[in-house]
């Protein structure tokens, strides 16, 4: 195997502490199921981490906002209940709350831990990695030449310039915010991604004061414009929301007697110049790959405009046909759970000596879902691209779930699907949706395009009565009469409830 273009000149080799045949930078999901695939065929394997060895996910992404998530539904449902007939009074304790966040955190993270302290210790390295200019690896008083080397060093939240300094205590990330001892009487959330409305809905549901802001006026990227105004209308009645606002400042004043308060000075929508103030800035608006400072030029990957490796294979996170493979949200192609999990098991796979009979998965296709209520999901390819490419002709089955019958019996009946059905071959190109069980119903549709099933497949496939998801198969029937194909499917329980 030929080693990283970059490597080994004589005078810098001699100084080399170990020379190891893989090296993976980052212990992250992706980085630790690579080394659990490198390491059997290798002995020689170190893996370096900066910081907690629990993940990403486990420590502030994913798991603390679901616990976060699961308290605010249980409170969101406590105080609506009254509709059915049913007279609750609430108390929310927010330490309580934050408290339990952490403990089943603490429950997930030692999991990981217990398989981390499994491996040897002169396998693992508690340090910060650089690659010098002899495309060796710098950490603590170690130089280590790798003959392959797996970069999965994750990604960091994006404060914009100044913001830091500007909002000092008042600010909070997704790395500080499950730390707070206490929910926040206020809370302005810049940012209507899906850390911003995860985040700004759950705390708005758990009582906390919160105005959400966002410079376009589209939650969660949303690209189909039909999705994104039914999506609006769902969570602005919860939340309150400055869409298509500009912030020309942020900042904190110290008031006697009262303590520290952050302000945004914004002007909204209608170009209005506007103040809010309260106690906690969340910032969440976006995440950067952690690849600039790393000296991975250092190895002959070249990064773009945006920072995303060029000649990345997405199947391997093989950068060209360099021993360098980057994984998991470090290269920034699709900065989600699932997807550096595969990316890291591949590329540990492929560095093994074997890497011909290596199973690597296909990268999976798109899919999204953003854990707001109504959920939000994106499947397959989007409404521009589908759009944009003159050779597909297209169909866009509906179907809405504001009087979709099991959804108004829980009601939670808000919402909109779209399928995007292909008039020449009867496949499913992709899918949004704003609303109830959508991660179930975007689940069912990122199996159908995976696995080619056509549209007529779907709906030969049994739904039961009274479901949600019968909510999918009037829109695949939507699809399937829009597209004039002959074998019409006559559906008897059409109109049921
Ligand atoms: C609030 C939040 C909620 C999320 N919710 C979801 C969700 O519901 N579903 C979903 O699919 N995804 C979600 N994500 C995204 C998901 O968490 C990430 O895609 C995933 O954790 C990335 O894993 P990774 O292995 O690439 O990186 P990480 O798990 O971040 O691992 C990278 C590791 O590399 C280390 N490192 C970095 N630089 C160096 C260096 N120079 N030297 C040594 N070590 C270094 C880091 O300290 C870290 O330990 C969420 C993210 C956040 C922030
Ligand atoms: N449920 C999930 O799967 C889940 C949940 C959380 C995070 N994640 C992952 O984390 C990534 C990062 O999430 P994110 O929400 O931080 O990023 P994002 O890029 O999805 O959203 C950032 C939002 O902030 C807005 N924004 C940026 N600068 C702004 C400014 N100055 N003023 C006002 N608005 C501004 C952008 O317009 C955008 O809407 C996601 O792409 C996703 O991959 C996934």
């Amino acid at each position: 195997m030929n080693k990283p273009s970059s490597v080994s000149a004589d005078n810098a080799s001699s100084k080399v502490t170990r020379k190891v045949s893989v090296a993976i930078i980052g212990a992250g999901t992706a980085g630790q199921n690579a080394f659990r695939q490198a390491s059997k065929m290798f002995d020689d394997v170190v893996i370096i981490n900066e910081g907690f060895w629990t993940t990403t996910c486990i420590a502030v992404g994913c798991m603390p906002s679901k616990l976060l998530i699961a308290a605010a539904d249980r409170a969101h449902d406590a105080n609506h209940s009254t509709e059915f007939g049913i007279h609750t009074t609430t108390q929310i304790d927010g330490k309580q709350v934050m408290q339990r966040v952490r403990d089943e955190r603490s429950h997930f993270a030692s999991y990981i831990k217990k398989q981390v302290d499994s491996w040897p210790d002169d396998k693992k390295i508690a340090g910060h990695a650089h690659i010098n200019e002899q495309g060796l690896i710098e950490v603590n008083d170690e130089l280590i030449e790798a003959s392959q080397i797996i970069v999965a060093t994750g990604s960091s939240p994006f404060i914009p310039e100044g913001w830091a300094d500007k909002l000092g205590d008042t600010l909070l990330t997704s790395n500080t915010v499950f730390e707070l001892a206490d929910l926040p009487k206020s809370l302005a959330v810049i940012g209507a991604g899906s850390i911003g409305l995860e985040l700004a809905q759950a705390f708005k549901r758990l009582g906390v004061d919160v105005t959400l802001f966002n410079r376009e006026k589209r939650v969660a990227g949303l690209k189909d414009d039909d999705i994104n105004n039914k999506a609006i209308d769902c969570l602005s009645s919860q939340l309150t929301m400055h869409l298509g606002s500009k912030i020309n400042e942020v900042g904190h004043n110290t008031i006697e007697n009262e303590g520290t308060a952050a302000f945004i000075d914004y002007e909204d929508s209608a170009g209005e110049l506007q103040q809010w103030q309260g106690e906690y800035v969340l910032v969440a608006t976006g995440r950067r790959n952690n690849i600039k400072q790393l000296g991975i030029e250092h190895l002959g990957v070249e990064l773009d405009d945006k920072n995303r490796p060029k000649d990345l294979s997405k199947k391997t996170g093989q950068i060209g046909d360099l021993n360098v493979y980057i994984v998991g949200d470090a290269n920034a192609h699709i900065p989600l759970l699932h997807v550096a999990s595969d990316e890291g098991y591949s590329a540990g796979s492929m560095v093994c000596k074997n890497n011909e009979d290596a199973y690597i998965r296909p990268p999976a296709i798109p899919f999204s879902i953003v854990f707001c209520s109504p959920q939000i999901v994106n499947v397959g390819k989007s409404l521009p691209e589908i759009q944009q490419d003159p050779d597909l002709k297209y169909v866009v089955g509906s179907v809405s779930f504001d009087n979709q019958g099991r959804s108004r019996v829980m009601g939670v009946n808000c919402g909109l699907l779209h399928i995007y059905g292909c008039k020449k071959t009867d496949r499913v190109l992709g899918a949004s949706m704003v609303g109830p069980d959508a991660e179930y119903i975007g689940h069912i549709l990122a199996t159908a395009i995976t696995n080619d099933l056509s549209v007529k497949d779907l709906l030969n496939t049994p739904f039961y009565h009274p479901t949600i998801l019968e909510g999918l198969r009037t829109a695949l029937q939507d699809v399937q009469h829009k597209m004039e194909i002959p074998y019409q499917f006559h559906d008897t329980q059409e109109n049921n409830f």
